[in-house]
């Protein structure tokens, strides 16, 4: 059987303040050996006691931009000078340690997933509504007023994106917490 399959990705999506980290600090709360996240590529220095293969891979851009060449990255981008990616292999290491990868991204970063072989489950989580994601966001005081207009329109774009027939496995609507945590608890744990 190959690791893919004994030990599937699962790629959580779903609009900024649908609630993805919320669930997830309680899944891995709740199951602290059972998921892992993908180490990512990074052109940057290593910072203080950040090692190599633990922080990050880190690379050089020639070395970055050859493995983008291959294929080798599921997504990346440019911040500043410099390069971060998650690579294929990253989510396979993960896969080969026992752990059920988790992969939090947007939209064309699921679109990406989609296109490589790593045969990922794929969960949206969704807000009740567009005010109710405006009244999380407004609640959460992290953002500014400009960040949570991007958001909102990004948001519009995410929910419409994920009605796309065949895409994702399971939507979840983030309404009461504790019945939507019941349903994300359940599509992580299970094995298909
Ligand atoms: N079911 C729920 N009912 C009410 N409030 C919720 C619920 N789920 C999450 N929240 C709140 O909504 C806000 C947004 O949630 P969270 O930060 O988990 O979203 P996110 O999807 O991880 O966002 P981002 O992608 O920006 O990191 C938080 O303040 C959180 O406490």
């Amino acid at each position: 059987m190959s690791i893919e399959k004994a030990n599937r990705p699962i790629v959580i999506s779903g609009p900024s303040g649908s609630g993805k980290s919320t669930h997830l600090n309680r899944l891995l709360k709740e199951y602290p050996d059972r998921f892992g996240f993908s180490i990512s590529h990074t052109t940057r220095q290593p910072r203080g006691t950040e090692q190599n293969g633990i922080e990050y891979h880190f690379v050089t851009k020639e070395d970055f931009l050859k493995l983008v060449d291959q294929g080798g990255f599921i997504e990346h981008a440019q911040f500043g000078s410099n390069y971060y990616g998650t690579s294929v292999q990253a989510v396979r290491d993960v896969a080969q340690k026992d752990r059920t990868c988790i992969l939090d991204i947007e939209m064309e970063g699921v679109k990406q997933v989609k296109k490589t072989s790593l045969n990922a489950r794929y969960l949206s989580l969704q807000p009740p509504s567009i005010e109710i994601l405006e009244a999380r966001l407004r609640g959460r005081a992290t953002d500014t007023e400009d960040a949570i207009t991007q958001r909102l329109a990004q948001a519009k774009n995410e929910l419409e994106f994920a009605k796309t027939p065949g895409v994702f496995d399971k939507v979840i609507i983030n309404d009461d917490l504790e019945k939507a945590w019941t349903e994300f608890k359940a599509f992580c744990v299970s094995e298909e």
